[in-house]
Parts: C-alpha cells; sequence; structure tokens
C-alpha cells in the first residue's frame, strides 16, 4: 500500500500516516518500531517526553532502511525552556536516534502560562538553519499562540500537532492553521481507543467493511490531516495501516464530524503547565 505524502509550506514532503511511539516502553521501542517498518510505515513519530528516542535510532540502525526513506520527528521537552539547553537537548535527541538531522522538530507544548513560546521557537529556527532540522513546526498551539508566531518570528510553523479525533474537531485550531498555511497532524486520532464503540462509526464501519479505527483514520485522511496512530499490537499496526484502498463518502465524513463533542483525552493547552526537571 502507497502512503501519499503532503507538501510541507518548505517544500519536505511528510508521509501522511506515520506511527507513534507515546507509550510504547523504551525497552520494547527497538522491537515495536522494526515492526511498525515491517508492515511499511516510513514515518516515526517519537519525542524527548517519551524517553524512547534511543529505542527508534536502534529500529533506525538495524532495519537496513535508508535513513532518507524514514521521516522522523521528534519534539524538544517541556522542561528546555533557555535557549543553550534547548540546542543541547536537541543534540542529544539526533545522538539518541543515531542521525545528524531529524525531518521534522516540534516545540512539544507552548506552555503559555510558564515561559516565552516565541524565545523556544527562535531556537527551533537555529537548528534549522544549522541542518538539525527539515522542518520546524509546533504542537499543542493554539491559534493565538500560532498568530503570535507570525507577527513576530521568521520562519512559519511546517504543522501544528494538535489533539483531533471525531470527539474533538478541534475546528478553531485547524482553521488557524489553514489560515497560515500549516497542516495539521492529529494526536491521538482514535482518541486512545474511546472513539470505537460509537453507534455511528460501528454503522458505517459496518457499511464500508471496515473496523471502526480504520474507518475514524480514515476520516482524518480525507480532511488533509496526517495520523500517526500507536499500536503495539501486530495486527491492529496492519489494520491502522490499511487506509488508501477505500473511501468514505460525504454522508460518512459529515457523520464523524457530527461526532464533536468538544471533548479532550489528553490536557488543555492554555493551561497545560507541566515542566519536567531537567
Ligand atoms: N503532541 C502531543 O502532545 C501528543 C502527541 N501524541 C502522538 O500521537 C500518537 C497517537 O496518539 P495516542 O495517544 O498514542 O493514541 P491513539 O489514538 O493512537 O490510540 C492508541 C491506543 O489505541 C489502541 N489501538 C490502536 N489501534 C487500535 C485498533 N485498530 N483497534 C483498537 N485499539 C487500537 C492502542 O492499543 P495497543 O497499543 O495496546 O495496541 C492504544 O491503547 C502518539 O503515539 C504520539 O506520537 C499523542 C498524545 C499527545
Ligand atoms: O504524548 C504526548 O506527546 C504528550 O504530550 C502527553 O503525554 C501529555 O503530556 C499528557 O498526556 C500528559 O498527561
Amino acid at each position: 500500500m502507497t502512503v501519499p505524502t503532503l507538501t510541507l509550506n518548505n517544500g519536505v514532503e511528510i508521509p501522511q500516516l506515520g506511527f507513534g511511539v507515546f507509550q510504547v516502553p523504551p525497552q520494547d521501542t527497538k522491537g515495536v518500531v522494526l515492526e511498525a517498518f515491517e508492515v511499511g510505515y516510513r514515518h516515526i513519530d517519537t519525542a524527548q517526553m517519551y524517553g524512547n528516542e534511543a529505542g527508534v535510532g536502534a529500529a533506525l540502525a538495524e532495519s537496513g532502511l535508508s535513513r532518507d526513506d524514514v521521516f522522523v520527528t521528534t519534539k524538544l521537552n517541556n522542561g528546555f525552556l533557555e535557549h543553550d539547553a534547548a540546542l543541547d537537548a536537541v543534540k542529544r535527541s539526533l545522538d539518541a536516534l543515531g542521525t545528524d538531522h531529524v525531518d521534522l522538530l516540534l516545540i512539544h507544548w507552548p506552555l503559555p502560562t510558564v515561559a516565552d513560546y516565541v524565545a523556544r521557537w527562535r531556537t527551533l529556527e537555529q537548528v534549522y538553519a544549522d541542518g538539525g532540522a527539515r522542518a520546524i513546526g509546533v504542537s499543542n498551539f493554539q491559534p493565538a499562540h500560532l498568530h503570535r508566531l507570525r507577527d513576530e518570528t521568521t520562519v512559519t510553523p511546517a504543522v501544528n500537532q494538535i489533539e483531533v479525533h471525531p470527539y474533538l474537531r478541534n475546528d478553531e485550531a485547524r482553521a488557524a492553521g489553514q489560515e497560515l498555511g500549516i497542516v495539521t497532524e492529529a494526536w491521538s486520532p482514535i482518541a486512545q481507543g474511546k472513539v470505537l464503540d460509537d453507534p455511528v462509526l460501528l454503522r458505517i464501519a459496518e457499511s464500508v467493511g471496515r473496523t471502526p479505527a480504520q474507518v475514524t483514520l480514515r476520516w482524518h485522511v480525507q480532511r488533509g490531516d496526517v495520523v500517526f496512530p500507536k499500536s503495539v499490537t501486530r495486527s491492529r499496526m496492519e489494520e491502522n495501516f490499511a487506509l488508501f484502498d477505500f473511501e468514505l463518502s460525504a454522508t460518512d465524513m459529515a457523520d464523524i464530524g457530527a461526532l464533536d463533542r468538544h471533548e479532550r483525552t489528553g490536557p488543555d493547552p492554555d493551561v497545560f503547565d507541566y515542566v519536567p526537571a531537567t
């Protein structure tokens, strides 16, 4: 199955479907990512916060895949608020991943009540200028945060990685991204499994002969977002990868969109202030 790519605002191509490794235990990560590569995934979404970049790096090294064939994203952890500390943290990520550049580097959380995200964005701009990342972006940024970056900095984020699933369409943040030429990446795309028993998704899944997870992921794809479902279960990795040989009708798309309850599974970016010790 061929995974389509989207073109980011600096011309870099990103596979629209990837594999997320949040909550994959560090000691299992190499094996899980190698399995994901076997299934066909070529886009891995990790983070300093997940503690498993070294496992991703070990899988990259052992896979025999060319570095250019895999799109790797990592994220600057919340504790690195100062320029030099953030640069050092990025260097450690590159070492752990066994590469001299990532394809995409994100600010993980804006932390608007803790520190100035504009300063962290300038650090990412430097990493980008120095070749440590082919593209830079943000995660969990609200429209006002994106507008501040537009007004006060030089490089437009390539992506905004935000929580999106049928119970949280997150229309405002997606629309701000569209206005500014920023691709939306939908995290927790199946709401960590919470949407899978929904009667509407069950009905549509039955009608198209697919599973509720496939229908949900296909909904994201048809909306034009990037997704990277996580699973440590081989059969689910395969299920989540099989999205490009069926289509949802306009009515199915609208019915899924109507499930929005503004219900987050994760923290609210306007107030999230978790800063780990570094
Ligand atoms: N930037 C940010 O702040 C955040 C980013 N993310 C990113 O998004 C990725 C995906 O989000 P995540 O929170 O992991 O949640 P997901 O929505 O991807 O759901 C993962 C959960 O669903 C289960 N699951 C996966 N596929 C299926 C299936 N086909 N049928 C039934 N159950 C299934 C998994 O179980 P099992 O593994 O046991 O098979 C796991 O418990 C993360 O891994 C991370 O890369 C996530 C949260 C926040
Ligand atoms: O998975 C991520 O990328 C996250 O940022 C989450 O872990 C988030 O920090 C969270 O769920 C905290 O409870």
